[in-house]
């Protein structure tokens, strides 16, 4: 299995990283405040930077990391998700440094989610001390207790928690590990199955006082306007994105369709 496979070398890599020294500093942006969706307020947009996937292939590579990601910034995108992992994704924690440059000269706040699978607190200190506003917890590859743990971890590091889930069992964990941020992952990250009907079950039954966000599998205008009419507050765009040379024309559309 794919996540059997990241998992370990992830372990592996664990192993080499070395703690950077603490920052003092809190949260710069407070991610929940801003993605939370009022009354009549639109779904937020959210992008994804990546330059390779195990359920895509090759993603294009046209634009550099801070010309897509002002692109993204430009177009409305609500938050830049930044894939560190390297071997998998084509990722590094450097690709948030750069972000993070870009982003501060968007005008308005955006906030960015190191995309890494986190089994340590480490990585958490890595990806606060690079720039990242946000990180993500995948339940999946961790036990109940961990994901506790980790959330306060990135609580303590001025990071806010998105906590991953896939399945109903997973969003109790997520629920009970006081995160304010749950994503459902309408992708298996074990067999790269796509079902967003599950997944839009398990939003539904996200508790309003959590941020709902979707994840995964959006490709056209329709998906998002049908996900704004419902529990979702934001969704994630990655792949779709990632095929177009210049995203600004599609993320464009997104965003309007987003407000309809
Ligand atoms: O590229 P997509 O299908 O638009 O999905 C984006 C994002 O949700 C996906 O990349 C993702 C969701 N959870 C993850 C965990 C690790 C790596 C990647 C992911």
């Amino acid at each position: 299995m794919i996540l059997d496979k990241i998992v370990t070398s992830k372990r592996a890599e664990i192993a080499t990283l070395k703690a950077p020294p603490p920052t003092t500093a809190g949260p710069r942006i407070d991610v929940a405040a801003l993605l939370k969706r009022g009354p009549k307020e639109p779904l937020r947009i959210l992008t994804e930077f990546k330059r390779k996937s195990p359920s895509a292939g090759e993603l294009s590579r046209t634009l550099s990391l801070a010309e897509r990601v002002g692109a993204y910034a430009k177009a409305g995108s609500s938050l830049v998700s930044v894939l560190c992992d390297g071997p998998f994704f084509g990722g590094s924690y450097d690709d948030v440094v750069e972000a993070r440059a870009v982003l501060d000269r968007a005008g308005r706040p955006v906030p960015i989610l190191a995309k890494e699978f986190i089994l340590d607190p480490v990585q958490l200190q890595i990806a606060r001390a690079k720039g990242a506003d946000a990180a993500l917890l995948i339940v999946r590859i961790l036990q109940p207790d961990e994901v506790t743990r980790l959330v306060k971890a990135s609580r303590e590091c001025g990071l806010e928690p998105l906590v991953e889930v896939a399945t109903e069992e997973e969003l109790a964990i997520a629920l009970n590990s006081g995160a304010r941020l749950i994503g459902v992952n309408a992708r298996d990250l074990d067999t790269l199955r796509m079902d967003p009907v599950r997944a839009s079950k398990i939003v539904a039954a996200i508790p309003a006082d959590r941020v709902a966000v979707h994840l995964s599998g959006l490709k056209t205008e329709d998906d998002v306007r049908a996900l704004s009419k419902g529990r979702a507050e934001a969704a994630l765009v990655g792949e779709i994105l990632m095929r177009q040379d210049d995203p600004t024309d599609l993320l464009t559309r997104f965003v309007a369709a987003a407000r309809e």
